[in-house]
């Protein structure tokens, strides 16, 4: 007996909060270094890699999800990383004429700082290793997945993770117990570079000289470990904060506002503009999200470590009762 090809494969991937993050002077490669702790949530976006009858590797984006989250801004050709991905993959396993369709479900803010686009890569990656049979392991596809985006080797991994060198290069790490976060996104994205470039700018004027991150905060390491969200919430950090908010400062009310209506601590994701408020335990996140909703914001409560790229659960079957 045969074993059936499957002929529609779906993954899923959560998008990420750093709940600390170290970044260095800007290096000759326009990149920076970074000393991260990542944490997956539990907002996660969907890839279904269907085989195609011709050649080709189309994109369609299914927008939507908890936060609404609009499709504009989303490249559509060969520049989304899904196809990016699928390509890189079809190029390292011999695969001459790849043919798949790749739909996308989006729930991770576009241009948010939560890696959405880096959990839709790793996704891709997962699904047409699985559609194609092509048997890569973790290690090369996170190799692979490196090339396409420092953070899409932590969408593939999941969990609580230290990234040093670019992001890319992980260590899993404990966590105790499940923290729980308010996410707030805005209406538009803001783009990863020039938050960057805008945090060397705001080095030169300043003065201050950026060391090279090389460990990530021991403290933010013990309160996950111990699942201590008081404890963390004296200690997360984000050094592309200022830069976020120096692009977008109406950020700043909003983390004043979180914080006043109980959130243990605010930071910005990433390179934002999405901001994550810790709470004291789910019902507490409850509370915020619905304090935060009723004064005009887009928030979802969300918990973390959530699990990395993996098979989609199956649709519930239909209710005919
Ligand atoms: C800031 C972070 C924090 O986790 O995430 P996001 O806020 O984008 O989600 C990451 O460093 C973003 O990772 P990612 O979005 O995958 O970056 P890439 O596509 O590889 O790089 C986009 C651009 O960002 C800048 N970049 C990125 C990573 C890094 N360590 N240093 C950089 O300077 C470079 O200008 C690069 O050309
Ligand atoms: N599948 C995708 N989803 C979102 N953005 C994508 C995707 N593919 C390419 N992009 C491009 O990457 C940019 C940043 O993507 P995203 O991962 O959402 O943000 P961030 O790096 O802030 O986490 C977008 O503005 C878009 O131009």
């Amino acid at each position: 007996m045969t074993t059936p090809v499957p002929q529609t494969v779906r993954v899923s991937a959560p998008g990420k909060i750093n709940v600390s993050l170290k970044v260095g002077p800007l290096r000759a490669d326009g990149y920076h270094s970074v000393a991260t702790v990542y944490l997956a949530v539990s907002l996660f976006e969907e890839v279904a890699a269907t085989a195609a009858a011709r050649p080709g590797i189309t994109v369609r984006v299914e927008a939507g999800g908890p936060l609404r989250i609009p499709a504009s801004g989303i490249p559509l050709g060969p520049d989304n990383l899904v196809a990016r991905a699928a390509a890189a993959l079809a190029g390292y396993a011999g695969i001459p004429d790849p043919a798949v369709d790749l739909l996308i479900t989006k729930h991770v803010p576009v241009a948010g700082g939560m890696g959405g686009g880096s959990a839709d890569a790793a996704a891709a990656l997962l699904a047409c290793n699985e559609l194609w049979g092509t048997g890569l392991s973790a290690a090369e596809l996170a190799s692979l997945g490196a090339k396409l985006g420092a953070d899409v080797p932590f969408a593939l991994a999941g969990g609580a993770a230290v990234g040093l060198g670019v992001g890319d290069q992980l260590t899993p790490v404990a966590a105790a117990a499940p923290l729980h976060w308010v996410l707030v996104a805005s209406a538009s994205g803001l783009s990863t570079p020039a938050v960057y470039g805008r945090l060397d700018a705001l080095r030169t004027t300043s003065g201050a000289v950026a060391a090279e991150p090389e460990t990530a905060d021991a403290a933010v390491l013990a309160a996950l470990a111990a699942g201590n969200p008081a404890a963390l919430a004296g200690v997360i950090h984000n050094d592309l904060q200022p830069a976020a908010l120096s692009v977008s400062p109406a950020l700043e009310s909003t983390l004043q506002r979180g914080r006043e209506l109980g959130a243990l601590a605010g930071i910005v994701s990433g390179s934002g503009p999405t901001l994550a408020f810790l709470a004291a335990d789910g019902a507490a996140a409850a509370g915020l999200e619905t304090a935060l909703r009723a004064e005009g914001h887009n928030a979802l409560a969300v918990y973390g470590p959530a699990p990395g790229a993996e098979p989609a659960a199956p649709a519930a079957p239909a209710d005919h009762t």
